[in-house]
């Protein structure tokens, strides 16, 4: 068994319906999903702001690998384009492997160029720490420590005051 954090966004099309999706297709893995947070561009600041959410999963056969996988099929169904001349451009779904952990709860880690565990920029996002420490207050990112410590970073807690939550764009029902 292996649980992971997983990172959606959107910023192009009907945003919540693509974050939405991604919830469905996830299907009975979906442990918990933290509210969807509007935030500012991170990366590429010339594009629209983005909904952001995390999707916490668990799933008795899943590798580290078959999130990815699984990560990816959900932007292939949500008609993601990759523009090569734009590495943080917009996107209509992007799903990130933040962290997985084995059975034992083991953080599986590794520097593989196409699954990079945990993700190599999650401790720098904003994005991703303030929705996930909604929901798992105590989590730790593997190998950077406590996420509630890595908010108040100087370059993430500069961040923080962009995000912003939207309770009325509930992922809950997909539950
Ligand atoms: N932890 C990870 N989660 C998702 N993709 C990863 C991860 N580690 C490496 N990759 C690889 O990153 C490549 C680029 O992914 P993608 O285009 O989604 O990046 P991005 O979303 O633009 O940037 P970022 O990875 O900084 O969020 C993919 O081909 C994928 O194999
Ligand atoms: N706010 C925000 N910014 C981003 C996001 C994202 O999901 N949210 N994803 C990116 C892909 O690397 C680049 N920049």
């Amino acid at each position: 068994m292996t649980t992971a954090v997983l990172s959606i966004g959107s910023n192009l099309g009907d945003s919540h319906a693509h974050l939405r999706a991604a919830v469905d297709r996830l299907g009975t893995s979906v442990v918990r999903v933290s509210g969807i947070y509007q935030t500012p561009p991170w990366g590429d600041s010339a594009q629209p702001p983005y909904l952001n959410a995390v999707v916490l999963v668990e799933d008795r056969t899943a590798s580290a690998r078959d999130w990815l996988t699984r990560a990816q099929a959900c932007e292939t169904a949500e008609g993601r384009v990759r523009d090569p001349d734009r590495r943080f451009g917009p996107r209509t779904l992007d799903v990130d492997v933040i962290a997985v952990w084995a059975d034992d709860g083991t953080p599986v880690v590794g520097d593989d160029p196409e699954l990079t565990l945990p993700h190599p920029r999650a401790h720098l996002r904003a994005f991703v720490l303030v929705p996930w420490h909604a929901v798992r207050p105590d989590a730790e990112l593997p190998g950077h420590g406590p996420i509630a410590g890595l908010l108040t970073t100087p370059d993430v807690a500069a961040d923080i005051a962009g995000v912003t939550l939207r309770p009325e764009l509930s992922l809950e029902s997909m539950e």
